[in-house]
């Protein structure tokens, strides 16, 4: 666990870049601190390793006043990503993560195969090693920082905008990873970043921050977005926040009809209203349209999945009818648009 108590921190230059911050981060849960730029974020996130100290307040990890824990013991167990990986440009892969485990007094062997563990278990193939920081893409250099960060397998991990140089595709796909790793690793982790819909992802918290450091609202995503605790805050979650807080109401309460179905084989006559093409592994694949033309089907969505793909799927659909899959892909039922937001209606209760 983590803990800010009234912490402020104040600069040479008069600048307050965190004032008074109150806030406990959960052990084994992901907080994401979010905000302008300037707000404090990151002042924030370098008060908890001791890169930098507090003005006033106090900081605890695990219950323990970072100030009488010396900085390089105080680190030793908390890891640290940044944008672009601040990878070490002379070594290897391989060599860059075992960096720590070196430190600490690991042979090199150890230090070695642990490294490609974390290798692997950040998806990197083991190939990878041997190369340097340059010859790899921007995302893979990413898995590397993160996988140096967990070599002393940190109980903490801090980390600093770290997907915020790669486009979007690999974001996301660096965001799944992140995600997948906490349900296996379960540390605790503070992670930063100025952009909402990457802190809504992955934040089973999430603090918002506005300029001058001052604390505007702690709360699960759901509920910052719908309930922001004030007009700034609501400004910074962003116009289709509406929309966007679907992805945290499940499905499962939308009722599948069946399908009036058609094997690929039974041809494409005319007839009663549109049917959905199904293959002998009850795998959809499209519609037929009652002229007989076949049209590319919408999206899928999974029985049980946030409410956002069911209604997707409705509205993305030839026919008006959104296709329920299971965990196999194989056809559940349909659903309208119209059940769908009668779901999101019950569920404002
Ligand atoms: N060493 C410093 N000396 C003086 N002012 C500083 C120093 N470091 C940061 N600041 C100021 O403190 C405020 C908060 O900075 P901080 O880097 O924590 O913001 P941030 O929210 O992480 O911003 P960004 O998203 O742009 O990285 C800013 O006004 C910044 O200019």
């Amino acid at each position: 666990m983590i803990e800010f108590r009234d912490v402020t921190k104040r600069f040479g230059d008069g600048t307050t870049a965190v004032d008074g911050l109150d806030l406990v981060v959960e052990a084994g849960t992901i907080t994401v601190f979010v905000g302008p730029s300037g707000c404090g974020k990151t002042t924030s996130l370098r008060m908890v390793n001791r890169m930098l100290d507090p003005t006033s307040g106090t900081v605890l990890v695990d219950g323990r006043d970072v100030m009488a824990v010396d900085p390089p013991t105080l680190r030793r167990g908390i890891g640290y990503v940044i944008q672009q990986a601040g990878l070490f440009p002379h070594r290897t892969v391989l060599d860059n993560v075992a960096t720590v485990p070196l430190l600490t007094g690991w042979t090199r062997r150890r230090a070695r195969s642990r490294a490609a563990e974390l290798l692997e278990l950040v998806g990197l193939p083991a190939e990878l090693g041997r190369r340097y920081p340059v010859q790899l893409s921007g995302g893979q250099q990413q898995r590397v920082g993160v996988a140096r960060a967990l070599a002393a397998d940190p109980p903490v991990l801090l980390m600093d905008e770290p997907f915020s140089a790669v486009d979007p595709v690999v974001r996301e796909g660096l965001q799944d990873e992140l995600l997948r790793l906490q349900a296996e690793l379960d540390k605790t982790i503070v992670f930063v970043t100025h952009d909402i819909d990457e802190a809504v992802r992955i934040g089973e918290k999430v603090a918002v921050l506005r300029v001058g450091g001052v604390l505007a609202q702690y709360a699960p995503p759901a509920e910052l977005l719908a309930r922001p605790a004030d007009d700034f805050v609501a400004g910074f979650v962003g116009k289709d926040r509406g929309y966007r807080s679907l992805s945290f109401l499940d499905a499962s309460g939308v009722e599948v009809a069946d399908a009036p179905t058609v094997a690929p084989a039974d041809g494409h006559a005319p007839g009663d209203g549109w049917r959905l093409v199904v293959g002998a592994d009850r795998r959809p694949s499209g519609w037929v349209a009652p002229d007989g033309a076949l049209v590319p089907g919408g999206s899928l969505y999974e029985v049980g999945a946030p409410v956002r793909g069911a209604l997707d799927s409705a509205l993305s659909s030839p026919s008006g009818l959104g296709v329920a899959v299971d965990a196999e892909g194989r056809l559940a039922g349909v659903v309208t648009a119209r059940q769908v937001l009668d779901v999101i209606e019950r569920g404002r209760g």
